[in-house]
């Protein structure tokens, strides 16, 4: 194959030693070429013939035959490196057609001849030479610039693209024309969008401190760039699927091109295998060979821009090794990798040898979305994980090896539980950072092609939204709900397909509202960690083994006492605005209790310390920054928001009482504490009272319920309110023992003293 065939000029990087300083010339290259220069010139006005022929060589090692190499000027250099059996695929000149047609004859017809041509005068030169002569022009300059310092008149790209439209051969055929001189990454895209073939840098890569961050950020900026969109007209993701066939419709490409649409993507796939397969197993495969899946990629890649790259089934060794080295010509943005090796109904889908290629693959993707058998097989395990503590082991173990981010899957886990997570161990092992997504499992037979639907959902979900975590949690959401509409699809006698547009159909939207169960399992979790800090506190830690000091613990009823008279008008205020008379009377009487119960047993509690002759605590009572902090949240909540954000904001107090109290009493924290003796033992009791609970879960069902019937918007405002006042319930519980104020943990954002007086007025 000649380097002259489908000569990529998008990213055409120009040396220059005293920029690259000690990294030195090759070093710069290698980064460059690995983060997407698509072909490079060594220019060098300075350095001996020799010196050069022993740069050649290292510059042929770092280069490693990915992309063409042209050298400055010396053509009589260039021949003699080629004679020496040095790779250089052609010669860079200057003006002077004499000069380009000397350099065609002497090199051949295979061999990249470049021109600079800056002037009409220039041009009309090139209109004479015989078709074929020259491969591209460069032309400049486009800015000023200090690389070449005896510039002529900047051009710009009015300019630039004046100079091309007149760029023709004798044939009257359109010479490519690369923009060079002062090219900055803005500039990407206006110069695509009037026709460039490509941007020539020098300085602003061999400069860089991170030469290949720089190529990569230039040849995204080309890729992304050629119709720049604004925020109110997002740019819909164009998104490939380079997988197998599956004739049943439920996984492979077919599967691919619905999920891709289904969360809002334009989708394209390119075909690796045909399988002959339905609901109950895979028949047969055929593969085609690997040029007319090379021709497929190719036909796309030269005229279409790839926003993002899913890999599904890639069948064997040749056909990765195909793909891998299309991957690292084109480098498209995104690559999500669902490592094909056996369908969820238990057929192998790739060769037992391509194992090893496809772990080669690995690293050109920046996910990887394995089952548990896939995942066992990557990360060198002797076997599948059998429960989600070891699935990610195996995934950190995976991330940490091969510096690519793991989704587990736990849709193979037998139990209630559905669990995926989002491992990220590129920077080493120890510091593994896991996000877990959790739900419940789904019964359900039609699960054919969960993995491939979730792994196109996420890579166009990420390229919509720019971010990993809310593109699998979206994704996620689409495909549980596609999960449970199945079975209506009445598809096939084994294991049916999933239902890809049933949020599309049955709610004429892309909204994929969670359930109200979602929701709240959604935000449970998302203050695990508040919840574990209140369990560690000093206060809890005491309160349950009975250590705690009276004092602190007045301090705290005191501050409670004062913070449940509020929270009661706040609940008030939450019937006010209820929606209906059901959740109107849940609230009135959760004020009511407030006030007749806990608030009552306080004061009772207190009195009964401090004894009546001091006139009870109330008197030298003073509420802290903590308390006013967090009543000044909820009216803020209830102001801002109305009903919605209100009632998110009292849920944690219901919440994580009822889930303390119980676990307390319960003995989760030490010795239990039910005996009689213990100083707190009332105290603990009441909030595990089983009323309490019954409350505590209809308020849960009564918020996740307008949450997940509130617009999205609305729903993150609601879990941010619940979310607050969880952070608040922590530093409530860590003032009473802080020895002063600055020990307590830093109350969560207090708003304004002055709302806490008029709450629920
Ligand atoms: N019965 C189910 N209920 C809910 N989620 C499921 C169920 N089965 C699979 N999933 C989810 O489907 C996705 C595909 O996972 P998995 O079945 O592990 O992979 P694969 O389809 O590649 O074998 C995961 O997000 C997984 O959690
Ligand atoms: C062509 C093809 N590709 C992939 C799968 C895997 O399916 P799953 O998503 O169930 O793992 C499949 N069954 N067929
Ligand atoms: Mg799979």
């Amino acid at each position: 194959m000649s380097a002259r065939r489908a000569l990529d000029l998008s990213l055409y990087l120009v040396t220059d030693a005293a920029l690259c300083g000690e990294r030195g010339v090759a070093a710069t290259v290698e980064a460059a070429v690995s983060g997407g220069a698509t072909i490079v010139q060594l220019r060098d006005k300075h350095a001996s013939d020799e010196e050069l022929l022993a740069l050649l060589a290292r510059l042929d090692e770092a280069i490693a035959g990915r992309v063409p190499l042209v050298v400055n000027d010396r053509l009589e250099l260039v021949l003699r490196a080629r004679a020496a059996g040095l790779r250089v695929d052609g010669v860079h000149l200057g003006q002077g057609d004499a000069a380009v047609l000397r350099a065609r004859a002497e090199l051949g017809p295979d061999a990249i001849v470049g021109l600079t041509a800056n002037t009409p005068a220039h041009l009309a030169a090139v209109a004479a030479l015989p078709a074929g002569t020259v491969d591209y022009l460069g032309v400049g300059v486009l800015r000023p610039t200090s690389t070449k310092p005896d510039h002529p008149p900047a051009l710009g790209i009015a300019g630039f693209a004046a100079l091309q439209a007149a760029a023709r051969d004798a044939a009257g055929a359109p010479v490519p024309c690369v923009a060079i001189g002062g090219v900055r990454l803005e500039d990407a895209a206006p110069l695509r969008a009037v026709g460039a073939a490509g941007l020539a840098v020098v300085s602003a890569i061999c400069a860089a401190p991170d030469p290949r961050r720089q190529a990569a950020d230039f040849a995204a900026a080309w890729r992304g760039g050629a119709t720049p969109r604004t925020a109110h007209e997002p740019r819909i993701p164009r998104v490939l699927s380079i997988a197998g066939s599956d004739p049943s419709g439920g996984a492979g490409i077919q599967a691919d091109l619905k999920s891709i649409a289904a969360v809002g993507g334009y989708g394209m796939a390119a075909i690796t295998a045909l399988t002959a397969q339905n609901t109950r197993g895979v028949r047969s495969v055929h593969v085609p060979p690997a040029a007319s899946l090379l021709a497929q990629l190719d036909a796309l890649s030269d005229d279409l821009i790839v926003d993002a790259v899913k890999l599904g089934m890639l069948a064997n060794a040749e056909l990765i090794r195909t793909v891998a080295e299309w991957l690292g010509r084109v480098r498209p943005p995104l690559v999500v990798l669902d490592p094909v090796m056996v369908s969820t109904s238990g057929d192998r889908l790739l060769d037992p040898e391509a194992e090893a290629a496809l772990r080669e693959l690995l690293p050109l993707a920046d996910l990887v979305t394995p089952n548990l058998a896939e995942l066992a097989v990557l990360a060198g395990a002797d076997g599948p994980a059998a429960d989600w503590a070891s699935a990610l082991e195996q995934a950190t173990a995976l991330s940490a090896r091969t510096g690519v981010l793991v989704l587990a899957k736990g849709g193979h886990l037998g139990g209630a539980e559905a669990p995926d997570a989002l491992v990220d161990a590129r920077a080493g092992a120890a510091l593994a950072e896991i996000v877990e997504f959790h739900g419940e499992r789904i019964a359900t037979r039609a699960t054919h092609g969960t993995g491939c639907s979730l792994s196109s959902a996420i890579a166009t979900l990420r390229a919509r939204h720019g971010a990993w975590e809310p593109a699998v949690a979206e994704a996620r959401r689409w495909l549980r709900e596609s999960l449970r509409h199945g079975a209506s699809l009445e598809v096939g006698g084994g294991n049916g397909p999933v239902h890809h547009f049933a949020g599309l159909w049955t709610r004429g939207g892309l909204d994929t509202a969670p359930t109200p169960a979602e929701l709240g399992a959604e935000w449970w979790a998302d203050i695990a960690e508040l919840r574990r800090a209140i369990d560690e506190l000093p206060f809890i830690r005491r309160l349950a083994d009975g250590s705690l000091p009276r004092t602190a613990f007045d301090e705290y009823l005191a501050q409670d006492a004062h913070y449940l008279r509020e929270y009661a008008r706040a609940l008030a205020e939450a019937a006010r605005l209820a929606p209906d008379a059901s959740a109107q009377a849940f609230w009135a009487a959760g004020s009511r209790e407030c006030l007749t119960g806990e608030l009552a047993r306080h004061e009772r509690d207190l009195a009964g310390a401090l004894g009546a002759a001091t006139g009870g605590a109330a008197a030298e009572f003073e509420p802290n920054a903590v308390n006013l902090g967090y009543l000044d949240h909820l009216l803020a909540s209830g102001a801002r928001g109305g009903y919605p954000e209100l009632v998110a904001a009292v849920l944690p107090c219901y919440w994580i009482y009822d889930d303390l109290g119980r676990r307390l009493l319960a003995g989760d924290f030490g010795p239990e504490p039910g005996s009689p003796e213990h100083p707190y033992a009332d105290w603990l009791a009441m909030y595990a009272e089983p009323s309490f609970a019954v409350s505590t879960q209809r308020a849960i069902e009564l918020v996740t319920g307008v949450a997940a019937a509130a617009t999205p918007e609305v729903r993150e405002r609601m879990h941010r309110a619940f979310r607050r006042s969880a952070e608040f319930e922590l530093a409530f519980f860590a003032a009473p023992l802080a020895a002063s104020a600055d020990d307590a943990p830093a109350p969560p954002g207090c708003g304004t003293r002055a709302l806490s007086a008029t709450i629920g007025a």
